[in-house]
């Protein structure tokens, strides 16, 4: 005897690769269990519009190669509201949803959490290119914005070696250096600056200059907006060194887009019917992940009140390696 009858499904906060996947998977392990499945649109914010709709198997066909979310993501301050979370829960039991899965970052995890408190079973979904939710090895979409990063800096080297220029590249993770780190040493970068690892620039700057004295002409440095702007580090890089003069690319939402790798589609896909499985048993609040390659169901105050852990060890192998 299935826990749940009606469940919904939503994406919420910034969007990242493989959402769909996941949209996917929980619509077709719902319907494969006899449960029947409702798309909210929008997020939180489509919650308290009404805006839900039936789906069936075929409404999420052809969409695991496609990056964005068919389901549409939003930010909405009201549901950081009791007012607000109420509203929300009301609105799913009058149509009898008595599960909910949230597929998206922290912030919505913690919707996910005031919902469950309310009485609406909820599932949430590591949905975000940041890799900033603990308790899971992974989040659905980093792995595709990592290979965006790696792409663009294949095709910065190529024109970087050919002038002989430095480049500084941002890229996104608003408190965590994942993308960063995993980009960097993925593409052999001289420099990362990451949230989690103070830097001293100056040392940066010397660092450059004695890799241009011992023969190297170019250099790739990495840096995480969570510390600041690519343009500002560039001229401050400049003032210690001028001859430097480097060039600064910004990535940007291109990091959020393109279709999604096997790794994040495959994530979301176990991911997704996992959540599924879960709300069947009768599990609630929970937050799926998986570490070590395992399933796991974490307690969401657990994941949204511990940081997640920084791999010191392969930053300090990047370090050793881009000498
Ligand atoms: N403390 C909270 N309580 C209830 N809802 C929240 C809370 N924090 C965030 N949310 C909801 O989740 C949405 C997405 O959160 P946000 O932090 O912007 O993105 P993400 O989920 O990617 O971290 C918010 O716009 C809001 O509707
Ligand atoms: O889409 P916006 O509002 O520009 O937000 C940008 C932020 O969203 C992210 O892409 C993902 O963060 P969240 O998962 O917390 O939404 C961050 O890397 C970036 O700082
Ligand atoms: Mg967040």
């Amino acid at each position: 005897m299935s826990a749940v009858k009606k469940i919904a499904v939503l994406t919420s906060g910034g969007d990242s690769q493989g959402m769909n996947a996941a949209v996917r998977a929980v619509v077709r392990s719902a319907i494969f269990h006899g449960i029947e499945v409702y798309g909210v649109q929008r997020g939180y914010q489509g919650l308290l519009n009404n805006d839900i709709f039936s789906m069936d198997i075929r409404s999420v066909g052809d969409i695991i190669q496609r990056g964005g979310t068919i389901l549409q993501s939003a930010r909405c301050l009201e549901f950081k509201t009791l007012e607000g979370q109420q509203k929300g829960a009301a609105i799913l039991r009058e149509r009898g949803i008595d599960g909910l899965v949230v597929i998206g970052g922290d912030g919505s995890y913690q919707g996910a959490a005031k919902l469950s408190a309310l009485g609406i079973k909820t599932m949430g979904l590591p949905g975000t290119i940041d890799n900033d939710i603990s308790f899971t090895d992974y989040t659905i979409g980093f792995d595709t914005a990592v290979n965006v990063v790696v792409d663009a800096i294949n095709k910065l080297r190529d024109t970087m070696s050919s002038h002989e220029r430095s480049s500084v590249v941002e890229v996104m993770g608003r408190h965590c250096g994942d993308i960063a780190l995993h980009a960097g040493l993925a593409s052999g970068a001289e420099t990362i600056l990451i949230p989690e690892v103070p830097y001293d620039l100056n040392e940066v700057a010397d660092r450059m200059r004695q890799n241009f004295e011992h023969g190297k002409r170019h250099s790739i440095v990495i840096v995480a907006e969570g510390v600041g702007r690519g343009e500002d580090v560039a001229d401050a890089l400049k003032e210690r060194y001028p001859s430097i003069d480097p060039r600064v690319t910004v990535l940007g939402h291109i990091q959020r887009g393109g279709s999604p790798t096997p790794f994040d589609r495959n994530l979301a896909s176990r991911l997704g019917d996992f959540a599924v499985r879960k709300l069947i048993e009768g599990d609630s609040n929970k937050a799926c992940g998986v570490i070590n390659g395992q399933l796991v169901a974490t307690d969401i105050e657990k994941v949204v009140k511990t940081k997640k852990d920084f791999n010191m060890e392969m930053y300090e192998l990047a370090q050793r390696l881009s000498q």
